[in-house]
């Protein structure tokens, strides 16, 4: 499939009239072909348009119908073939088997995605049936459902440039709740965003959908995502990314006459805790899996485990001994733009600069492009009184910080701020220790979890890839896994309605052979 450079509005590729760019392969800092050209405002105006006007008609596809398109959609990103993952690896310098990988789990995710839609749970459909013989007054027939926002924005991110951006976890979930998708492709990896968008495109169009349900914008810059979060027409946004971008989205949203919710996931530094019997018995095993996990995509995770927390002793020297052995061997590698390698040098300068902060290990030097891994420790005395050291420094770094007690590692997660995930290494012996830690992360924390790292999220149900701000701008939801669906969803009660007003998920013959919530008793399709 030919890369063109094109803006995909609806069923057209139409030529940017904006500033033109190319994309960077990772690797060496040269040009790619072809020049992509930024949109315009009247692209933005038109795909907005565009998904306004089949937002009707794609909300009350069938569930069937809906279900099969997203499998149209990961079918055709799988017959776009190698060509995806040979330019996707130029332009982000991630390798082929991680890449791979990724393209399994966007898949798996618009599948998943399909199976909710068929199930039809995500509608939530409630009958409370009329009581017109209650006393003192009559009861109305109310009867519910959940229905699609509307037309949703969505931001590729450059860290996961096939599951977390065109048709990756925001657009899956936005697209199975009814909402028509505009995606703003990463200007880091433009095409890979254009060859998935062709998919979605031909997806769209195979399954005889209005050609507004998926719009792709080109940009070298913000004016058209700014457009894009500032367009009336446009409901909820889902962005991964820094915590400035996000936060300058949240504002534009927030600045409309109507404002809109922005699901922004930001920075988080993932604390890692290990508690004393685990880190006596197979600290060195912890610290070799430690320098996997943080070295893992050279560190451009938002789940890397950017915080260690551990008590002082012979534990914890075995855990820095092994962990600092094995950082030492790990090549640099290739990090996704320059902008971010530049980020990150400056966030390990910073750290190297501290007074406070000791220097445990480097990974091998590299390249211009690559980013070398870091190893920091510090004290919890020192971690308290500087801010500083608990911002994200996006790349295989990390800091540990050594506490004196318990109540050390307590204060240091008591100050941190909302986070994607929160990490225990633990035995039996620890458990009274984690106990009373858990209700602290769990007003930290996304997810805890317990012997592993936070990085590999598993597109699951009981998913959450979520957290209180900053990790993400609204805490109640998440990026990943169905759940991720009720971001773009809303509900609506119908109060006596007529039977053949009724949408087919709230008629009393339940057609949609749905569990429904009746009387408030959660029952079974026909009981
Ligand atoms: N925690 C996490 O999950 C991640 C964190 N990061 C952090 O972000 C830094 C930069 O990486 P990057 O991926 O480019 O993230 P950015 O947040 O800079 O960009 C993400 C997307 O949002 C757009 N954008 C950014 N700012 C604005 C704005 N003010 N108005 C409208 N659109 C905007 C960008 O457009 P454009 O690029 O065209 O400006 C891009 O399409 C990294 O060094 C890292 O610190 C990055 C990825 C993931
Ligand atoms: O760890 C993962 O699998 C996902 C990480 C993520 O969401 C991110 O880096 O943006």
């Amino acid at each position: 499939m030919p890369i063109t450079g094109e803006n995909l509005i609806g069923a057209a590729a139409r030529r940017g009239e904006g500033e033109t760019f190319r994309a960077v392969e990772a690797a060496t800092g040269q040009s790619l072909e072809p020049a992509f050209a930024s949109a315009t405002p009247a692209d933005v105006e038109r795909a907005c348009a565009l998904a306004a006007e089949a937002f009707d008609t794609y909300r009350e596809t069938s569930l069937e119908d809906r279900a099969r398109f997203l499998e149209a959609v990961a079918d055709a990103i799988v017959a776009v073939g190698d060509e995806l993952i040979v330019r996707c690896m130029a332009e982000s310098g991630l390798p082929r088997a991680r890449l791979e990988g990724e393209r399994g789990r966007t898949v798996g995710q618009l599948k998943m995605f399909a199976g909710v839609v068929r199930d039809g749970g995500f509608l939530e459909a409630r009958v409370d049936p009329a009581q017109p013989e209650r006393k003192p007054l009559p009861r109305p027939d109310l009867r519910l459902r959940q229905i699609a926002v509307g037309p949703v924005a969505v931001f590729g991110a450059s860290n996961f440039p096939l599951a977390f951006s065109v048709a990756g976890g925001d657009t899956a979930s936005a697209l199975a709740a009814g909402c028509p998708v505009v995606a703003k492709a990463h200007p880091a990896h433009p095409g890979t965003s254009e060859l998935v968008g062709r998919a979605v495109q031909a997806a769209v169009k195979q399954c005889g959908l209005p050609e507004g349900v998926f719009s792709l914008l080109m940009d070298s810059g913000i004016s058209v995502g700014q457009a894009l979060v500032a367009d009336p027409r446009i409901t909820a946004v889902g962005f991964t990314g820094s915590r400035r971008g996000g936060v300058a989205l949240m504002q534009t949203a927030a600045a409309r006459p109507v404002p809109i919710p922005v699901y922004a996931e930001m920075s988080s530094i993932n604390p890692v805790v290990l508690l004393p019997a685990a880190l006596e018995a197979r600290g060195r095993d912890i610290g070799r899996a430690f320098v996997g996990s943080l070295t893992l995509g050279s560190g451009q995770f938002c789940t890397n485990p950017g915080l260690i927390l551990a008590l002082e002793g012979a534990g914890l020297d075995g855990f820095l001994e092994a962990a600092s052995a094995a950082l030492k061997e790990t090549q640099a590698a290739t990090m996704l733009t320059p902008g971010i390698h530049k980020a990150y040098c400056a966030g390990i300068a910073a750290l190297e600069a501290n007074p406070a902060v000791t220097t445990l290990a480097r990974g091998l030097a590299g390249g211009t492009h690559q980013g070398q891994a870091a190893l920091f420790s510090t004290t919890a005395e020192a971690f308290l009184a500087d801010h500083t050291l608990a911002e994200e420094v996006f790349g295989a770094a990390s800091l540990v910080v050594r506490c004196p007690d318990l109540a050390a590692i307590r204060a240091v997660l008591e100050r941190l701020e909302g986070q994607l995930t929160a990490a225990v290494h633990l035995d039996e012996a620890d458990h009274d220790a984690a106990r009373a830690l858990l209700p602290v992360l769990e007003r930290r924390v996304g997810r805890i979890l317990v012997n592993g790292f936070g990085t590999g999220v598993e597109v699951g149900h009981a998913m959450v890839h979520g957290g209180p701000y900053p990790a993400t701008s609204d805490g109640r939801t998440t990026s990943v896994g169905s759940l991720a669906i009720h971001r773009f969803l809303r509900p609506v009660s119908y109060q006596d309605l007529p039977a053949a007003l009724l949408p087919a998920a709230l008629r009393d013959d339940n057609p949609l052979k749905l569990w429904r919530r009746q009387d408030g008793k959660l029952t079974a399709p026909g009981a």
